[in-house]
């Protein structure tokens, strides 16, 4: 294919290269992010989320609708971005970059320091990537997803909203375990993974069942290539 080059994105496309390990990120407090990481790009992302009871076809609990979604470039992440250089702070940043690609309503859904979950540190790349999370009610949800249609990002940045299914089907397979299977933006995958855990949308033995479950998935996947 013709180089056709990075135009604008040329100072940032780096930060989103692929290729990335697990092992890339290592977790940073908040404020060992903040303080003595101030000079490094800082991107944040946010995850939606509703706990609830829905069972589909008499068989899995659905648990939790959380949103994500499908980006540009044919990744799979959570709404949000890099900071701007001249942002007043990541939140700021952050709230910036939910109005553009979902919509969100600021005056009743804006991302606060509290909602912070985990923050990560790719030295490599001088990159720091925050996380935070958010519980709204099911019909907030609902209302936050359905705005993501008309957000201006949408139909360009941002190719549409996603739930993860949280249970895992007969086969011990499809559910979880494939999705997690796809291509992720950055570390979103374990940003995910983290968010069940620690906010405990899953039991420690149903996520480690599913982990173990995607690994064996991504062999195969990896030898049939
Ligand atoms: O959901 C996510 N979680 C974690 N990292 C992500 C996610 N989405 C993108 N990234 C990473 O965050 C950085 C910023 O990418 P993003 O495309 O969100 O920002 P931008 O729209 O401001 O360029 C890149 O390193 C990308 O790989």
């Amino acid at each position: 294919m013709a180089d056709i080059g990075w135009g604008n994105l040329t100072n940032s496309e780096g930060y989103g290269r692929l290729g990335d390990t697990k092992d890339d990120y290592k977790i940073l407090t908040y404020d060992d992010a903040k303080v003595n990481y101030s000079t490094y790009m800082h991107g944040a992302h946010a995850m939606f989320y509703s706990t609830h009871d829905f069972t589909l076809w008499d068989l899995y609990n659905t648990r939790a609708a959380i949103l994500m979604q499908m980006r540009f470039d044919g990744l799979l992440g959570f709404p949000g971005g890099l900071i701007d250089q001249g942002e007043e702070d990541v939140v700021s940043g952050l709230n910036r970059e939910l109005e553009e690609e979902i919509g969100l309503d600021l005056t009743r859904f804006c991302i606060k320091d509290e909602n912070h979950l985990v923050s990560f540190l790719h030295e490599k790349k001088n990159l720091v990537l925050h996380f935070y999370a958010k519980e709204v009610s099911m019909i907030e949800f609902r209302e936050i997803e359905l705005k993501s249609l008309s957000a201006p990002d949408f139909g360009s940045e941002v190719m549409g909203v996603i739930r993860p299914p949280l249970f895992t089907m007969g086969d011990g397979k499809r559910g979880l375990p494939a999705f997690l299977t796809n291509s992720f933006a950055g570390n979103a995958r374990e940003e995910l993974v983290y968010a069940i855990r620690h906010l405990k949308l899953l039991t420690d033995t149903d996520l480690q069942e599913s982990l173990k479950e995607f690994e064996e998935l991504m062999k195969s996947k990896n030898s049939s290539e």
